[in-house]
């Protein structure tokens, strides 16, 4: 079906917003202008003054199938993707199995083209299993349409094995994602090594733990010649460690979680484990440097580290429940109402975090709301102001430290590939 979205706001390239009608045909944007008249067959959508944006690209979701399925589905991670404006997500491969054969790239291939909602880029693994002891064939995987290659979940703990890793990748062009987390300073911690810990008495995760990883990987990165991405960045350490490696000129990027950006470890209220994930919030100057790093340029973009788990699994205490908090239905709308209506960042640039930054970096072909590109797009309501109730969600996982928090900027319709795959009060399609 084609569509003309009519009286939507976009943003133009100062940042201001437009009052323009959107004409897709073909799952492609063929004409953005004002007072556009229907053609036959065109589908009116009225936007209603609604902001209208590139659909959002999460390069950070764990998608849990196959073999966690009781966490989430490739359909219910997909729709909560959809409900939060995000039309490209990226899986991550701490599965089981892992995606770390050619066989199962294409298990995984097949299960997103029968449920997947919206568009599905599936990691690989570095090494077999994530057991950082023997290297997949990423020359393999990537043909069979691996999008990047990472063992998140656990750290490449042998500077050799990621060394080959990274001239493997370097030689096809692809990208290393790493979860920076070195084994022998995790000390068994739950939370931050900092105050919270110190006063529940629970084991500490120092901040080290992530940077030496990120100093040793820029220059392993360096000597292989290929693109290096941090995952979740989290301490002021590794944001100094990212500078000085980009001012270098190493070919390094990084991702920073709407968590880590709004939280840091005064903000734990008790023993609550949806407060509970890796890495840990940190310190409250940890955070404020991570926001300046995302103002500089050090960061490059947000990621949600959409980690859902069960209440079941999460109800065993704070020292032994899993790591990881939800994010995908939550994202645009704490980032909007805790930072572009506070004036502490413009609506553009939030926008370019979620979209034009990460493709960028990724090279990708989406996030952009151009004639000609596909039509992949958000409708936005920056009005009504509602509570983050995680049993609204469409994600299995209802693990989120934002449970109540009130906030605007409310996705209301999305659209992949030109077609509408969720619309506010719309029966899950
Ligand atoms: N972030 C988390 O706390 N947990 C992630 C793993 C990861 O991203 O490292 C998970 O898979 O649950
Ligand atoms: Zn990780
Ligand atoms: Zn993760």
């Amino acid at each position: 079906m084609n569509w003309l979205i009519k009286d939507g706001s976009i943003l133009s390239n100062t940042g201001g917003l437009v009052k323009k009608d959107i004409r897709i045909q073909d799952q492609k944007i063929v004409e953005i202008g004002e007072n556009l008249e229907p053609v036959s067959e065109e589908k009116i959508f009225q936007a209603n003054g609604h902001l209208i944006t590139p659909g959002f690209v999460d390069l950070h979701v764990h998608l849990r199938e196959p073999g966690g399925e009781r966490k989430e589905t490739i359909e219910t991670g997909t729709m909560a993707a959809a409900r939060g404006g995000f039309t490209t997500i990226a899986a991550m491969p701490n599965t089981r199995p892992v995606p770390d054969t050619v066989e199962h790239v294409r298990d995984l291939q097949q299960r997103i083209k029968e449920t997947a909602h919206v568009r599905v880029l599936p990691y690989a693994s570095i090494t077999i299993r994530e057991a950082g002891k023997e290297l997949t064939n990423f020359a393999e995987l990537k043909q069979e349409g691996a999008f990047a290659f990472t063992d998140d979940g656990v750290g490449v703990q042998n500077a050799g094995m990621m060394f080959e890793a990274m001239k493997q990748a370097a030689a096809i062009n692809g990208s290393i994602v790493a979860h920076c987390e070195e084994n022998t300073l995790i000390y068994g911690g739950a939370v931050h090594d900092g105050e919270f810990a110190k006063k529940h008495n629970i084991p500490g995760i120092p901040s080290i733990c992530e940077a030496v990883h990120i100093s040793r990987d820029v220059l392993l990165a360096e000597a292989a010649g290929c693109h290096y991405h941090v995952c979740h960045i989290s301490t002021k350490e590794s944001v100094r460690a990212v500078r000085d490696a980009k001012k270098a000129g190493i070919r390094v990027s990084a991702e920073v979680t709407p968590h880590h950006l709004l939280l840091c470890e005064e903000d734990i209220p008790g023993l609550d484990t949806n407060f509970k994930m890796n890495p840990p919030l940190r310190s409250r100057e940890d955070r404020e440097a991570l926001i300046e790093g995302l103002m500089d340029g050090t960061i490059d973009f947000i990621a949600t580290d959409h980690a859902p788990h069960t209440e079941e699994e999460k109800a065993v205490g704070m020292k032994t429940a899993p790591f990881g908090i939800v994010g995908l239905e939550t994202a645009f709308p704490l980032l909007y109402t805790n930072f572009v209506e506070k004036g502490l960042m413009s609506l553009k640039q939030l926008v370019d975090w979620l979209t034009i930054h990460p493709v960028e970096t990724f090279q990708l072909p989406y996030g952009r709301l151009e004639v000609g590109q596909l039509a992949d797009i958000a409708v936005i309501n920056l009005k009504e102001e509602k509570e983050i109730d995680p049993q609204q969600f469409a994600s299995k996982g209802k693990n989120t430290p934002f449970k109540g928090w009130k906030c605007k900027g409310w996705p209301v319709a999305t659209f992949v590939d030109g077609k509408l795959i969720w619309q506010e009060g719309m029966v899950n399609a």
